[in-house]
């Protein structure tokens, strides 16, 4: 038997992605130690091919695993925040932020959440958060008083955990944690990406939201988790289901190869959630935003038509839209902006990796991969669509033809 010089890998220096791959790729007289906080991996050069297979599975399984059990706890104590304000929402509450869209004391109260407890439950390492919001407005000094209801809930959630029963933040401390935001992200290195709440319309409304948070590993999503507080566990967009009594608020979370699972927000064991697997567009129904001004509800019913779906289009805001179509609800996402407005990271990664452990397949008007490496905002080519392996090449067909008649009438005016 070969005697091996176990090389030390440090989980901060190399990403469980690469790292993967580089177990799966030795043949080399070498053997391979990895260490990352609870995974120990030891392959001698007499391993066989299934010692190597083996490793894999197991180091597929552990990847990312105590992060994602963080990202969940952090959504989770994020969603109550945001449904204690929902519940008694005040217009002082809501403020118009410089792009005159709206900005809630849940949003800031949710954004410090999510950063204070990833950065005490993942202490190691350094800190790079991509969030939505920033402090700029609530240092103002006509935001005191927002400032002080913010502090107040975010107090109020953390304590309600009892490992954070203690100490209390002072305003500073919470200013500091929603400005741990701003990272710029980018293809190195790790990088939590976070919307505090997707969809802040429809929370003002008191509709659907979410709570949205990912974590890119060398540019790559490696983990998702959405909380969705006022989603029902049953299915959203079928005829009669308003009358159907459910339990409210989902809450899902994907890791890289570990699929898409699905629990109660406050409770539950998680279960695993598959995307349709409907292959005749007939019988497909699908989402788009609630919000005329967020995407181009003309194209997607033109698509729509030329596709043969039969069931009108379910309006829903937020990133709840792909957590309901990993889990079946719908067929197919369609999101078409309006002329230059540029996608944000935050408004996607999440549900990209929800919808793609799935099963399911995320792409551009053209077919591109979203590339989530470029920083804060996605280079796209005109929209995102959003549908099962099977029915993804007649939806890019379709959307190519509407997209090329729309700018063709738009060019005969
Ligand atoms: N003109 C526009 N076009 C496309 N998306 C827009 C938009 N204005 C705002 N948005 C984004 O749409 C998100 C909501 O998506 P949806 O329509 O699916 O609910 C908003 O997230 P926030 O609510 O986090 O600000 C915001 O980032
Ligand atoms: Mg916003
Ligand atoms: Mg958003
Ligand atoms: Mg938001």
């Amino acid at each position: 038997m070969a005697m091996c010089v176990a090389s030390p890998v440090s989980i901060n220096s190399l990403s469980p992605v690469r790292l993967l791959s580089s177990v799966l790729q030795s043949n080399t007289k070498r053997s391979f130690f990895i260490s990352f906080k609870t995974l120990r991996i030891s392959i001698s050069s007499s391993s066989s091919s299934s010692n190597q297979r083996s490793a894999f599975t197991a180091a597929a399984s552990m990847a990312y695993a105590r992060e994602l059990d963080v990202a969940k706890k952090a959504a989770s104590l994020a969603a109550r925040l945001c449904q204690t304000v929902q519940k008694a929402l005040l217009q002082s509450d809501v403020q118009s932020k410089s792009d005159k869209s709206p900005v809630t004391v849940a949003d800031y109260g949710s954004q410090a959440v999510v950063s204070l407890v990833l950065q005490r439950e993942l202490p190691f390492g350094s800190f790079s958060l991509v969030a939505e919001e920033d402090s700029g407005d609530l240092r103002k000094s006509e935001s005191q008083e927002t400032l002080k209801r913010i502090t107040e809930l975010v107090n109020d959630t953390l304590s309600s955990d009892a490992t954070y029963s203690k100490s209390p933040l002072s305003e500073d401390d919470v200013l500091a944690a929603i400005d741990t935001g701003k990272s710029e992200g980018g293809p190195h290195g790790r990088h939590w990406v976070l919307d505090p709440i997707d969809g802040t319309k429809g929370f003002v409304r008191g509709d659907q939201y979410a709570i949205a948070l990912a974590l890119l590993d060398e540019g790559r999503v490696v983990l998702g988790v959405l909380a969705c507080p006022n989603l029902p566990l049953a299915p959203i967009g079928h005829p009669h289901q308003d009358s159907v009594q459910t339990q409210v608020g989902c809450l899902f979370s994907a890791r890289i190869g570990a699929g898409t699972d699905m629990q109660l927000l406050h409770g539950s064991s998680p279960m695993k959630v598959h995307v349709s697997t409907i292959e005749n567009p007939a019988e497909a129904s699908f989402f788009e935003s609630f919000e005329a001004a967020h995407s181009l509800h003309g194209l997607s019913s033109s698509i729509a038509k030329k596709l043969g779906v039969q069931a009108p289009p379910v309006r829903i805001d937020s990133q709840a839209k792909y957590g309901a179509l990993a889990r079946g609800d719908g067929a197919i996402y369609l999101r078409f902006a309006h002329q230059g407005y540029r996608e944000k990271i935050w408004d996607h990664a999440a549900g990209f990796i929800v919808v793609t452990e799935a099963g399911g397949v995320v792409a551009d008007a053209a077919g591109n991969a979203l590339d989530f490496s470029k920083g804060r905002y996605l280079d796209l080519e005109k929209g995102i669509v959003v549908t099962n392996q099977k029915l993804m090449p007649s939806l890019l067909n379709a959307v190519r033809d509407a997209v090329r008649e729309e700018s063709e009438s738009a060019s005969s005016l």
